[in-house]
């Protein structure tokens, strides 16, 4: 767990021959790039604009900072590409499991800062591996974020003595109406969510962390993701689903700190300390009907949120950010059934992302949303919302829920002493 040396190239600087992204060094103009981060962390948590001397930040050259209260990729803005993976761990040994989160720790400071792990991909040892795969060598950052979480599996009893450490938020999912899981698509150990601007930064970043696991844990599952399905980021275009509606419209935002603290981020006294800053995710893959969806009239679609296709105003108003009048929308519209005011006021972060998978065999788009909520208790959030969709949602006749996990998302890594989990596994 060694700090990066201060006079380090930058990821890909060692590169010979093939056209490059600038490097952060050369974006700064100066000497040291972790500064750059250093300055970024300090201003609160945004993305710290790697800019030349015009000021204007280079594509993908942004860096989110590592270091913090909460861990990076829940309240960030959303990128534009998901890589997520669920690990089983492979060993019974507490103090192998402990290693790997220091490791993965340290590799994660340097992959989202835009540097190789340990000595790079090359110049290495003629003999060994090299340190880094190397397909993101030349790469900027890209904004890329790496969330860590623990499955209930974790907490088994006589497995790795966290049975009661184990939050009583992070409970098993009950089994909804409808539900089609795939076991080879559920549950797991371990979670690593990986969010960047470009695709390869952050399969990149989940292969290298599934290589330094070898021997302790394994990807159970893995899916990527593209097109986001849900904004954080106030006054920006809010991105469409795979349906063609406008998604997160009425999303939390990740300025708006009240919300977060209310609705996402475990409180000091919600217990266990452990948790108290982080936040619980609730991943499911649902596949979309596409074909049946794309022969259904504009109006059956639109009846199906309560909110019109183009605007995305909510029935009955004119903008999309009219507040819906919930009375207004067919009794079975997903809106009407999901908003906070027909749940006892329960919210989440949504944070998901479009998917296809190729065909599944009979000429149909194996495509759907790669839902991913946070929230600060499941029990009062996800369970009771999706209860209700799950009864009587008009969306259900075009989705299924093939796919499920849940994962305690443990507070942000302070420093560069601190590590995923310290507090958890600290005897
Ligand atoms: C249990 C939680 C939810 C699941 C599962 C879910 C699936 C799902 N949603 C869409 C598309 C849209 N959802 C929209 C709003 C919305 N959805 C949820 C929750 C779940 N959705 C909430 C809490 C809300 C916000 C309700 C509100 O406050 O008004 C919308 C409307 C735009 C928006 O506000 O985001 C769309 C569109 C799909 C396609 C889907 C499964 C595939
Ligand atoms: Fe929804």
């Amino acid at each position: 767990m060694s700090e990066t040396p201060p006079d380090e190239p930058p990821r890909g600087s060692a590169r010979e021959g093939a056209p490059r992204a600038p490097s952060r060094r050369a974006l700064l103009g100066c000497g040291d790039a972790r500064l750059a981060v250093a300055a970024a962390a300090a201003g609160g948590g945004a993305a710290a604009a790697l800019g030349g001397s015009s000021g204007a930040p280079a594509p993908g050259a942004e860096a989110v900072p590592f270091h913090g209260t909460h861990q990076a990729g829940i309240a960030t803005p959303v990128q534009d590409r998901l890589h997520f993976a669920a690990f089983d761990v492979t060993t019974g040994d507490r103090a192998q499991l402990v290693r790997l989160l220091g490791d993965w720790t340290r590799a994660a400071e340097r992959m989202t800062a835009g540097r190789e792990i340990g000595g790079g991909a090359v110049p290495a040892l003629a003999e060994a591996p090299p340190d880094d795969t190397g397909e993101a060598a030349g790469l900027p950052p890209s904004r890329l974020t790496l969330t860590v979480g623990f499955g209930p599996s974790l907490f088994a009893e006589g497995r790795f003595g966290l049975a009661a450490r184990r939050p009583a938020a992070l409970v098993d999912l009950p089994a909804f109406p409808g539900d089609a899981l795939e076991a080879a698509r559920s549950g797991g150990d371990l979670c690593v969510q990986a969010c960047a601007d470009d695709p390869q930064v952050a399969v990149h970043a989940i292969r290298n962390l599934a290589r330094i696991a070898f021997g302790t844990a394994a990807i159970r599952w893995s899916q990527l993701g593209f097109g986001k399905t849900s904004s954080t980021t106030p006054g920006t275009q809010t991105p469409r689903n795979l349906f063609g509606f406008k998604d997160g419209t009425d999303n939390i935002a990740g300025t708006d700190t009240a919300l977060l603290d209310r609705h996402v981020w475990v409180g000091a006294d919600d217990g266990p300390a452990w948790m108290a800053g982080g936040s619980y995710l609730v991943a499911r893959r649902i596949s979309m009907h596409i074909e049946v969806w794309d022969r259904s009239p504009l109006k059956d679609q639109q009846d199906v949120f309560g909110r019109t296709k183009g605007e995305g105003a909510p029935y009955g108003k004119t903008r999309e950010h009219d507040r819906p009048d919930l009375a207004a929308l067919p009794p079975d519209a997903h809106v009407r059934l999901a908003h906070p005011a027909a749940n006892g006021g329960a919210r989440m972060l949504r944070r998901g992302y479009s998917y296809t998978d190729g065909t599944d065999g009979l000429g149909r788009l194996d495509a759907g949303l790669f839902f991913l909520a946070y929230q600060r208790d499941i029990r009062r959030a996800f369970i009771p919302v999706q209860r209700r969709l799950a009864r009587g949602d008009a969306l259900n006749e075009y989705i299924q829920h093939v796919g499920s996990a849940v994962f305690a998302v443990p507070p942000g890594v302070r420093d560069t002493d601190d590590w995923w989990g310290r507090e958890l596994m600290a005897a």
